[in-house]
């Protein structure tokens, strides 16, 4: 393992009040004696307490900066090293200069989570808490970043590891079995196996259900809202953000290109799209932005499909409806406060049982019902429980499955008879893929890739 000092910068580049420089290594309170001047040496300070001074250049001596410095000794820390923060000034070249004053100490720059690399491989955190630090760091809303935190503090992790237990109990149990054959009835230990595994198939399937709600934590709900030119998509991309994002116009072809945006529907992150209105066209900018239509309607979670209430159904209408109905859709009926072009009810059944939503937007009517709709498709109406722990991260996931695939062949194993050392492989299996959600027995370079996505400084 590496254990050579590494430091970076571990707040936002720019100008600020502040910002920190950190370090961590056998070496970080060494290294950075030799750039700081104080009352008393670092090496001296009593660990987890800030001193005042200076950094100094390591070669001519010169202050670099006024600077308050936290020492924290190791293991009490973060990375489970000796650990250094200097805060100095913010702004791009106290920063640098700072920093650099610190690699000329000595120490190396850090790869992008390092720190929490640290953490991990010094077993302070697992796998699975690591990359909830950087779903919090990421997420945009309180509630994905409350499904991270827990995450981060080790939900996941005690139910991976209790899952992990009933296997090797199970595994135990077979293994009476197998190097003593005579002792127990082979038939007695199938059923016990079969049990026990069912068990955990079931505890499995219990997390995976998560997983949908999971993800639309952490990546938001992909959202498009797609209909003719003017009906009022983009006028719906603002009122779903409470801002004036795109731009609305009363000429039919104004969004040109797709639009993306973060909004927060209770608690729900929707990724949202507003797209240029689809129509058979012969402006070749329009063409484009049509065409980048279709395709962010291939991936999407939701459609809001918005249509004039003003204007009789077109034929532009009916073939997006019928697309739409091939999605989880949303009809917008928008502009309700003008005369109506068609009757709802003659129009069903191109709607089929697509839910309607009816708005005026320019009256700020409707919002709520289609806010409302919403987290009823998507949770069901159920408010998010704070407590449960959801499966939000793709790799979980996967291995979710996996691991499930072993216990099932372990089942059917059972009931066609098969060998019970047979048997107990899928078992192994099945506890070694849970293993991999915590990084138990991961390979290097798959820990390298995924601290690799996390920020400087993390
Ligand atoms: N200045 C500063 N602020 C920060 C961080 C940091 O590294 N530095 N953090 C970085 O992300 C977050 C806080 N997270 C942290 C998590 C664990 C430990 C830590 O030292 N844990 C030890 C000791 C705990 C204790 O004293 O009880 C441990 O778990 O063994 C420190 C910070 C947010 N704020
Ligand atoms: N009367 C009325 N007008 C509305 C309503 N919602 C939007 N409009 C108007 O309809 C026009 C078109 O709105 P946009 O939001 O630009 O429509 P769009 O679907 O994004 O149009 P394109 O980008 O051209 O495809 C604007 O003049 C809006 O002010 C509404 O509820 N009632
Ligand atoms: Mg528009």
């Amino acid at each position: 393992m590496d254990t050579d000092t590494i430091a970076a910068i571990s707040t936002p580049l720019g100008e600020a009040g502040i910002a920190v420089i950190r370090m961590s290594g056998p070496e970080a309170i060494r290294l950075a004696d030799r750039i700081y001047q104080g009352k008393v040496r670092l090496s001296e300070v009593e660990s987890h307490t800030v001193q005042y001074g200076h950094i100094v250049d390591p070669d001519t001596k010169e202050r670099v900066d006024e600077v308050l410095v936290t020492v924290m000794r190791a293991p009490r820390t973060f990375t489970r090293e000796d650990v250094v923060e200097i805060s100095c000034h913010g702004g791009m070249i106290p920063v640098q200069n700072v920093l650099e004053a610190v690699f000329a100490a000595g120490a190396r720059p850090a790869e992008p989570g390092e720190f929490t690399k640290r953490a991990f491989l010094n077993g302070r955190i697992d796998l699975s808490q690591a990359e909830a630090v950087i779903d919090f760091i990421r997420s945009k809303t309180d509630r994905a970043a409350q499904v991270a935190m827990h995450q981060a503090q080790g939900r996941l992790s005690q139910l991976i590891q209790s899952l992990r237990q009933d296997i090797l109990e199970t595994l135990a149990h077979l293994a009476v079995n197998v190097d003593y054959p005579e002792y127990d009835a082979e038939q007695l230990t199938a059923q016990v196996i079969l049990e026990k595994s069912q068990k955990i198939e079931q505890e499995i399937d219990q997390l995976l259900n998560t997983a949908r709600q999971g993800k639309i934590y952490r990546e938001g709900i992909a959202t498009v809202i797609i209909g003719r030119p003017n009906v009022g998509k983009s006028s719906l991309l603002n009122a779903l953000a409470h801002e004036n994002k795109a731009i609305v116009t009363e000429i039919p072809g104004t969004t040109r290109d797709v639009i993306e945006e973060y909004v927060n529907v209770r608690g729900i992150p929707l990724r949202l799209v507003d797209t240029a209105g689809i129509r058979e066209t012969e402006d070749v900018v329009e063409k484009i932005g049509v065409e980048r239509s279709h395709r962010a309607l291939e991936e999407a979670d939701l459609v809001l499909m918005v249509l004039n209430y003003a204007e009789p159904l077109s034929e532009d209408d009916r073939k997006l409806l019928q697309v739409a109905s091939q999605h989880t859709t949303i009809v917008v009926v928008n502009k309700t406060d003008l005369e109506p072009g068609f009757d709802l009810e003659e129009v069903k059944q191109e709607i089929g049982d697509l839910p309607v939503v009816r708005m005026s937007i320019k009256k700020e009517e409707g919002l709520n019902r289609l806010e409302e709709e919403i987290a009823q498709l998507f949770m069901e109406g159920k408010a998010p429980s704070a407590d449960a722990t959801y499966v939000s991260n793709a790799r979980h996931i996967s291995l979710l499955k996996q691991s499930k695939q072993h216990i099932r062949d372990a089942i059917e194993g059972v009931h066609a008879d098969v060998p019970l050392d047979m048997i107990e492989i899928d078992l192994k299996n099945a506890w070694q893929s849970l293993g991999e959600i915590i990084g138990d027995a991961v390979k290097e370079d798959l820990i390298d890739q995924i601290f690799s996505q996390f920020c400087l400084g993390k």
